[in-house]
């Protein structure tokens, strides 16, 4: 059981293209946890801010953006999420070339993660959450009972948003994409308020050399010992 959540709570953070998502899924669904995709919140508002023409370095705008908007996330088939942005279902468009550049510049103002990490917490009051993101383990919740840091070389790491991105049919380079996960990875770790970090309890996964279901049975293993 933790301060402010309740029990059964694993945070799984690291930069993009580490795999976070793909294990956190499935390690939710091994366990019969919720899986709560925080990245998935900043995308939709870079979405809705795109959409709606709203100035991406305005912070007051972006926040104000951000109180007057509804942010859902359900559990889909195979542990995935579907996200709902005022009644509507966005999921298909967070992950384009055009999102990808705007979000962690959306996701550095400070009253922006104010209000994120709110609703986050309160996604986790009821425990047995799987949460990943950039700042759980570090500051969204500090009390989670097992902690995640995966990472992974850059050059994997591109490599595999690279052909995700072309698997969704999207014309990208690899060049292109390795230029915005370092960019991406430098406004992350470099923000003032919550940055990418690596908590001091977290369990640290290089997962350059290894397949996802190794992955998703080491974290299993942790999490059965630590959970009981
Ligand atoms: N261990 C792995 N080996 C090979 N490919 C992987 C591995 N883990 C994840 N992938 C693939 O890499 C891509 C990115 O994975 P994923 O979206 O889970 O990363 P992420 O850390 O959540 O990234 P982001 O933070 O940008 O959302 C996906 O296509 C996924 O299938
Ligand atoms: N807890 C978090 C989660 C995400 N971000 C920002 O959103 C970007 C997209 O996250 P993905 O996991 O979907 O790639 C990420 O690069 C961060 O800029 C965050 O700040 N805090």
């Amino acid at each position: 059981m933790t301060k402010e959540t309740g029990a059964g709570v694993i945070a799984v953070d690291g930069p993009a293209g580490a795999g976070k998502s793909t294990v956190a899924r499935r390690l939710a669904a091994e366990l019969g946890f919720l899986y709560l995709d925080t990245g998935a919140m900043y995308r939709a508002l870079a979405l809705k801010a795109l959409h709606e023409g709203v100035d991406l370095r305005d912070e007051a705008a972006l926040a104000s953006l951000l109180s007057d908007t509804t942010i859902d996330l359900y559990p889909a088939p195979e542990g995935r999420v579907r996200v709902i942005v005022d009644g509507a279902d966005v999921t298909d468009h967070l992950r384009s070339p055009e999102v990808n550049a705007s979000v962690a510049l959306v996701a550095g103002f400070a009253s922006v993660r104010s209000e994120m990490v709110s609703r986050q917490r309160d996604m986790a009051r009821q425990g047995a959450v799987v949460m990943d993101g950039r700042d759980i383990g570090t500051f969204v919740l500090p009390d989670a009972e097992v902690k995640f840091f995966l990472t992974a070389s850059l050059e994997a790491r591109s490599e595999r948003r690279c052909q995700e991105l072309t698997r969704l049919g999207y014309d990208v380079s690899l060049e292109r994409i390795r230029e915005e996960i370092q960019h991406r990875d430098l406004l992350d770790s470099s923000r003032p308020y919550a940055p990418l970090a690596m908590a001091e309890d977290a369990v640290l996964i290089d997962t350059t050399h290894m397949e996802v279901n190794e992955v998703v049975a080491r974290m299993l293993a942790i999490c059965r010992h630590r959970l009981g």
